[in-house]
């Protein structure tokens, strides 16, 4: 017998489940909508040539050894991040206000940024208190149905009732699942209520300069925040922008009120990583650190960059013009007005079910499709599919 005996099964991730219902799926036409990985026009995985050419300086390099990083991981790589989503000229930066800490990409970074934020409990009954009353999570109004946009009244209302220090999850840009993210001026409104209640901002940048296609474009929002002085918390991914997605790359920053408390916070940031996987890995964030460094090749990343954007948003083009072509009943403006990984369908879980059982298209079951999933040999079957689903 075995002392798992009695363990029940578990159900598959939503989102990564969807990959393992797609491989399994001997269908010559089965498409992959599921998770956000960039795809190629022939639907390959992209390395970039930037990557490889990285990789190829780092081997060349004789003198490279695979030492324990620090805790807080390669120390470079944690400057580069910073000044790529804060900007070169960022007076947090210029004012040593931001501990960063290299982590098990965005997943990680935010995991150790949420446990950093559960309070220290330090008197032997605050466990039970804090355990009692621990970090709540509680979800502010954000996507309306209705019009496929940004529920923006039920947002500002939800945030101005949360309690004052509540910490608040935002999307940098690019918001996941729904491709909706809020305008320059619903922004500087969302800052101003938040810094006005002591909301403390938690931002993930998961697919900087993959939005718009320029990454200080697609840090607008962020550098809003810190350029007034505020705190904030900042797990950046480059699973995305660097197609570095198995290598686990990934920063936390936190901008703090001054100098001196950012040295204190990232020796409690050391508290939390240490017994959780003691220091990150070594070579996707010595790419990173390859590439931001030299100006040369900075350049040739926001080229391919631009071009992995670029390819998605004539994904949407295509879709969308496909749909009207086919007459298909509804108003899809929202699949070029929606930007990043992401197209929020409106499908239902029976249409997804549908288009996956009679077509082979696999998508997550909420309706999102990954646009970099889609070529233009795939759009006609798509759209078909989608055509027959709401018919
Ligand atoms: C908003 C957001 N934050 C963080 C992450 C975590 O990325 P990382 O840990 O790999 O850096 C993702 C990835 N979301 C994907 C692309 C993949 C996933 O679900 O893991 C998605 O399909 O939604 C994301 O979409």
């Amino acid at each position: 017998s075995s002392v798992f005996a009695a363990l029940a099964q578990a159900p598959e991730d939503p989102i990564l489940g969807v990959t393992v219902a797609y491989n399994k799926d001997p269908s010559p036409v089965k498409v992959n909508l599921g998770v956000g990985a960039y795809r190629t026009e022939e639907g390959k995985p992209l390395v970039l040539k930037v990557v490889r050419r990285a990789e190829q300086m780092l081997i060349n390099n004789p003198s490279r050894v695979k030492e324990y990083l620090p805790i807080t991981g390669l120390a470079e790589f944690n400057k580069l991040s910073a000044k790529l989503i804060f900007g070169a000229d960022s007076p947090a930066i210029q004012e040593n206000r931001v501990a960063t800490v290299q982590c098990l990409s965005g997943t990680g970074s935010l995991r150790v940024g949420a446990h950093y934020l559960h309070p220290q409990p330090t008197w032997g009954n605050h466990p039970k208190v804090f355990t009692l009353s621990g970090l709540t999570v509680r979800s502010y109004r954000y996507y309306d149905p209705a019009t496929r946009g940004l529920d923006f009244k039920g947002l500002l209302e939800d945030l101005s009732s949360a309690p004052s220090g509540s910490i608040v999850l935002l999307h940098a840009c690019a918001h996941n699942p729904t491709g909706v993210d809020p305008t320059i001026d619903q922004w500087e409104q969302i800052r101003q209520l938040m810094r006005s209640k002591s909301l403390l901002p938690f931002f993930d940048s998961a697919y900087q300069g993959f939005a718009s296609g320029s990454l200080d474009k697609d840090a607008r929002s962020v550098r809003m925040f810190v350029a007034d002085g505020g705190e904030l918390l900042m797990a950046q991914s480059y699973a995305k922008n660097m197609g570095l997605y198995g290598e686990r790359v990934g920063a936390l920053s936190i901008v703090c009120g001054s100098a001196d408390v950012a040295v204190r916070v990232e020796s409690q940031l050391k508290l939390v990583i240490r017994p959780m996987y003691s220091n990150p890995p070594l070579h996707g964030a010595s790419i990173v650190a390859t590439i931001l460094r030299d100006s040369e090749m900075f350049n040739e990343w926001t080229l391919e960059l631009k071009a992995m954007a670029d390819r998605i948003i004539s994904m949407r083009q295509q879709l969308f013009d496909a749909l009207k072509s086919r007459g298909t009943p509804g108003d899809w403006s929202h699949i070029i007005k929606q930007i990043g990984m992401f197209t929020f369908t409106g499908l239902n879980s029976e249409q997804v079910a549908f288009m996956r059982q009679e077509y082979h298209i696999y998508m997550t079951s909420d309706g999102r499709i990954s646009m970099a999933g889609l070529s233009t040999r795939t759009v006609p079957h798509l759209s078909d599919a989608i055509h027959a689903a709401v018919t």
